[in-house]
C-alpha cells in the first residue's frame, strides 16, 4: 500500500494554507508533520480522512479497494476524542469496535494495552483527560485500518502511556501500516519521513472571490 498526495491545495475560509504540496508515503514508515500553529497540519489531515476537499490536487492510496475513495481504510483521531461521556469506557470502545469493522483486538485486550484495565465501567465523563486520550488511542486498536491519521496523538498523555503509544506505533508500522501524524512533540513511530507544512505557504495566502 502506498499514499500518494500530488500537487494538494487547501483552502479554509478566504484563506489558502497550502498548495502544491507532494509527497509519497510507503507502507512500514510513518509521515511525522511539523509546522508553526495555524500552518494547515490538522487540515490536511481533515483532507485525508475524507472529512474535507482540496482545493486542488489529488489523493489516493494505492493498493486500497478504491484507491481515489480511502476514507474507509483511515483511523482519523482528530483533537477530540469523540466519545460519549454518559457511556462507560467499555461501551465506547464496543460502539466503535461494532460501527468501524474489521475487528482486531477485543475491547478488553485493547484497554489493557492502553493501560486502562480495571477502569472499563466507568462513565467516561469521570476519567481524566490522559486516561480519555488512552481510550481514544485504543479504538486503534479494536479495528484493522492501514492509515491511521494521528492529529497530536500525545496530548495530555504521561511520559509512560506516551512510550506505550509508541511502542503500539511501531507495531503498527512494522506490521506494514501507514502513519501520518502531526505534532509539535517529538515522536518516534519507527521508520519515518519529515513534512514541514511551513515550507508549503504560498506566498500569496488570501484569496479573492476568484479563488486560486
Ligand atoms: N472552518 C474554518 N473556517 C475558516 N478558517 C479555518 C477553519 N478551520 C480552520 N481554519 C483556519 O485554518 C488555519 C489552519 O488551521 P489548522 O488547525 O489546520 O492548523 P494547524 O497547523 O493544525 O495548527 P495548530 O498547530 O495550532 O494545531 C488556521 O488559520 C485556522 O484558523
Amino acid at each position: 500500500m502506498r499514499l500518494v498526495v500530488a500537487d494538494l491545495a487547501c483552502r479554509r475560509g478566504v484563506r489558502l494554507l497550502f498548495q502544491g504540496l507532494g509527497f509519497t508515503l510507503e507502507a512500514g514508515r510513518a509521515l511525522i508533520v511539523t509546522g508553526p500553529n495555524g500552518t494547515g497540519k490538522s487540515s490536511l489531515l481533515r483532507l485525508l480522512a475524507g472529512l474535507a476537499r482540496p482545493e486542488a490536487g489529488t489523493l489516493r492510496l494505492d493498493g486500497a479497494p478504491e484507491p481515489d475513495d480511502f476514507a474507509e481504510e483511515t483511523h482519523y483521531l482528530g483533537h477530540l476524542d469523540a466519545h460519549k461521556p454518559s457511556l462507560s469506557a467499555q461501551e465506547n470502545l464496543a460502539f466503535w469496535r461494532a460501527m468501524l469493522g474489521r475487528p482486531a483486538l477485543t475491547v478488553g485486550a485493547a484497554m489493557e494495552a492502553v493501560g486502562l484495565g480495571g477502569l472499563e465501567r466507568l462513565p467516561v465523563a469521570v476519567l481524566s483527560a490522559g486516561q480519555k486520550r488512552r481510550l481514544a488511542l485504543a479504538r486503534l486498536l479494536v479495528a484493522q485500518r492501514p492509515l491511521w491519521l494521528l492529529d497530536e496523538p500525545t496530548t495530555a498523555l504521561d511520559v509512560s502511556a506516551q512510550a506505550r503509544f509508541g511502542e503500539l506505533a511501531r507495531a503498527h508500522v512494522a506490521a506494514g501500516g501507514l502513519i501520518v501524524a502531526a505534532t509539535h512533540a517529538p515522536l518516534d513511530f519507527g521508520p519515518s519521513d519529515a513534512l514541514d507544512l511551513g515550507a508549503w505557504r504560498p506566498a500569496r495566502a488570501l484569496l479573492t472571490e476568484e479563488g486560486l
